[in-house]
């Protein structure tokens, strides 16, 4: 440009060549103007493009008769004061141009523009014209250029005669006129080439867009691409492709635009698209997000119904309908197929995708998932991927018993990818062989639960190989203690002879291995001790008493019949077997020899709560520490013991619970210490009848204590029910026989009496 600003100015300085160099400066416009512009970098402009140097030149030659250069430059367009500078030659105002002093530039008024050595100097402005609409620019150029020259050659003419040149001010007019002429078309030309680089920056920007981030694979890239392309070839075929849809201006469709976290002004700001299309994208972020909350209100819906309909074995038969296409389909399919899946992260459309089914993959449809997925446009391209996903399945072999496959991720890699079938297969846990079977006499025993522990004992619940449950007790027995060998092998020994008595558990097994007793025993479901703590809380339930009371006596009846004392006879030793209560724990029973009432044991003793004074008074608890280990037993300690049961049954408690520790055992042995027997508790009366029995179990003498059948046939577990009529048929005739007899002496009416009981016997319940 400089160098032809020089020739311009010589050419003004009278230089004949300037003509010359004038047509060249129209050659240069001319060439450019046909130029293409592919090798254009809009990022290398630093202002609007710069004037031709035609222009430059005109206006150079404008400035010099006018004097009014800044008025030129007052366009409003930027002009670089950093590479440019005004010079005063000899010619008039001159701009040049110096970059970095040295390096070529070009300058205009428009601006400047950076030096790029790889680029001739040209007039981007201009080369992309069509060619009637250079034609015609060049043509008033020209126009203007032959007037220029013909007024510089009258103006050295008029020199040449020493008259000073004179300006015509028409001429200057017309000047003016033309230059502003140039002026709005080189201002159309920029206006046309930016939008036309900005269309295609958008266009590119929107690849970009559909491309995704660095993630994308390559098939993924090709496919959007081969995308947009099979889309402009389709609107070529419907001819809706125009000859302006090429033009500089084509309309970018922002509808595919991926906002991600973005908001639509961030995502212009990132883009660095301008400012004015925001409303537009704005408007399609607000569509995308609408059909956002839309989706996930139907995807809320739909795995509602999918739950319902998951299970329904019509939907698996009605699974080969999927290929039917009618929109009654159309929307069962939406709903089984589960929540939507967004699809436009990475293709730039979006709409629902059936999500992963459980599938079994086999060649064939693993084949059908591997098709690359056709071209779509926006709208059918969602309706093509729910056909084409219909067919996938349809082609399937699907298993609903499979579990529920995790949705899979929203990009087009996760369709490619054969699903992955979870098989759960539910086991039940096997039980670890270590401690859970034992062996007794060759029959095996698996143990169940445990049902409860001892001072020296541990009971399981177990199951033979028939599967029949047992009770299976664990003693640990000290050998180098023979007392308590001999106990236990007399609990076994008493067992034995009590097989086959109802009121006894029953022994069916047994076993002495490594100072370990084993007994295989009748189970029962729970003690006597449980059901008391579960009544604690409620009234006083005589006939619960009553029953109870008489259940613990017939035990404890069947055992002293065949001559055995327990001697450790509490509530948690009666246990329930199938409604049946039995008595358990013969640990320190001991049959007493025929004839014997007590005998003497030396062993440990039970619970003290429910001994016999007796019993403690043998051990000869001094302080309470017992310093000798024999000590007394026999049936009417058994008897206490069913007494303080029933006592606990009425009261709640043990008749000596109220004391702690030693002081019960004292209070037991001390005949001072009497006993209470409230007749009410908590508001209900408590028969006399259930006092006197247990008063009679509980008398301190054994001697003068009631056995078993004495308590059986006790009024309260034995009571005589009669009727109102019996009763006023007795008063009658003992009136009757008075009158006729006269005088009745003592003897005779104890003899009646005795009669009348004897008949009430048949009356007992
Ligand atoms: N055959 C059985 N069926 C069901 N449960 C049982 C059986 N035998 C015992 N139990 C339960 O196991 C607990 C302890 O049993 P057992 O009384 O025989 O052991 P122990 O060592 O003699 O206890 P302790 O020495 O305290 O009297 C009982 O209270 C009862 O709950």
């Amino acid at each position: 440009m400089s160098r032809y600003l020089s020739q311009d100015r010589r050419g003004a300085d009278g230089n004949i060549e300037g003509a010359g160099s004038l047509s060249r400066s129209t050659s240069t416009i001319r060439s450019m103007v046909d130029a293409s512009d592919d090798e254009e970098d809009e990022d290398n402009i630093i202002g609007p493009p710069k004037l031709s140097d035609f222009g430059s030149n005109l206006l150079n030659e404008s400035a010099n008769h006018s004097g009014t250069f800044t008025k030129f430059r007052g366009l409003g367009m930027a002009h670089s004061p950093r590479v440019t500078q005004r010079i005063d030659g000899p010619g008039g105002n001159n701009i040049v141009s110096h970059r970095n002093g040295s390096s070529p530039s070009s300058s205009s008024i428009f601006g400047s523009t950076v030096y790029n050595p790889a680029r001739p100097s040209s007039m981007t402005t201009v080369n992309n014209l069509k060619h009637e609409d250079s034609s015609r620019i060049s043509t008033v150029k020209n126009d203007v250029l032959n007037r220029t020259l013909e007024r510089r050659r009258l103006s050295r003419t008029a020199s040449s005669l020493s008259n000073p040149p004179t300006v015509n001010s028409i001429d200057l007019k017309d000047h003016e006129v033309n230059i502003e002429k140039i002026k709005q078309t080189i201002r159309d030309e920029t206006t046309s080439k930016l939008l036309e680089r900005r269309a295609k920056r958008f266009l590119n920007l929107e690849r970009r867009n559909r491309l995704g981030p660095a993630k994308r694979t390559s098939m993924t890239s090709s496919l959007i691409t081969s995308e947009m392309d099979d889309l402009l070839i389709q609107r070529d075929a419907k001819g809706e492709v125009e000859q302006q849809d090429r033009e500089m201006t084509p309309q970018v469709d922002y509808s595919n635009i991926v906002f991600g976290d973005l908001n639509p002004f961030q995502y212009v700001n990132k883009y660095n698209i301008p400012m004015e299309e925001l409303p537009q994208i704005s408007k399609v972020y607000i569509e995308k997000r609408k059909e956002e909350n839309r989706r996930v209100a139907l995807r809320k819906h739909s795995s509602s119904s999918l739950n319902v309909v998951s299970n329904s074995s019509q939907y698996w038969a009605n699974k080969g309908n999927y290929d039917d296409k009618s929109e009654e389909n159309e929307k069962p399919v939406a709903d089984l197929l589960g929540p939507a899946i967004r699809h436009s992260d990475q293709t730039g459309t979006s709409g629902p995708l059936p999500p992963r089914t459980p599938v079994q993959l086999n060649e064939s449809n693993h084949n059908v998932m591997k098709q690359e997925l056709p071209a779509h446009n926006n709208e059918n391209y969602n309706v093509n991927k729910l056909i084409r996903k219909r067919e996938v399945l349809a082609n399937l072999n699907v298993n609903q018993k499979e579990p529920e496959l995790k949705k899979p991720k929203n990009n087009l890699e996760q369709l490619d990818k054969p699903a992955i079938i979870k098989r759960v297969e539910i086991q039940e846990p096997k039980p670890s062989k270590k401690n859970t079977s034992i062996v007794i006499n060759n029959e095996e025993y698996e143990k169940i639960e445990l049902l409860g522990s001892g001072g020296s004992s541990k009971v399981y619940k177990v199951r033979d190989s028939s599967k029949k449950v047992f009770a299976l007790k664990r003693v640990a027995i000290d050998m180098f203690e023979e007392s308590s060998v001999e106990s236990f092998k007399g609990e076994i020994a008493l067992l034995e002879k009590l097989k086959n008595q109802e009121r006894v558990v029953q022994l069916y097994n047994y076993a002495l291995e490594s100072s370990v007793l084993y007994l295989i025993m009748e189970c029962g479901d729970y003690d006597l001790s449980v059901m008391l703590r579960e009544r604690l809380n409620k009234p006083l339930d005589t006939e619960f008493v009553r029953y109870y009371a008489r259940e613990i006596s017939h035990c404890v009846k069947v055992v002293h019949d065949v001559g055995i004392v327990h001697s450790d006879l509490k509530p948690a030793n009666f246990i329930f077997v199938k409604g049946t209560l039995k008595i358990i724990d013969f640990g320190i029973a001991n049959a007493v020899p025929e004839h014997t009432v007590n005998i003497y044991r030396e062993t440990q003793i039970g619970t003290p709560n429910y001994m016999a004074p007796e019993a403690l008074v043998a051990m000869n608890y001094t302080n309470g520490e017992s310093n000798v280990s024999r000590w007394k037993v026999g049936k009417p300690s058994d008897v206490w013991s069913l007494g303080c049961i029933i006592y606990q049954m009425v009261y709640g408690k043990p008749p000596y619970a109220s004391f702690q520790g030693n002081d019960r055992i004292r209070a037991i042995i001390k005949p001072s210490v009497k006993i209470e027997y409230p007749s009410v508790k908590e508001g209900v009366t408590v028969p006399n009848s259930i006092i006197e029995l247990i008063k009679v179990c509980l008398n301190r003498d054994p001697n003068k204590r009631v056995d078993v059948d004495g308590m059986l046939n006790s009024t309260f577990l034995s009571p005589i029910l009669v009727s109102e009529a019996f009763v006023r048929d007795l008063v009658k005739n003992a009136v009757e026989y008075g009158i006729k007899q006269g005088d009745v002496s003592i003897t005779t009416i104890d003899a009646l009496a005795n009669d009348v009981i004897e008949k009430l016997s048949e009356y007992r319940i």
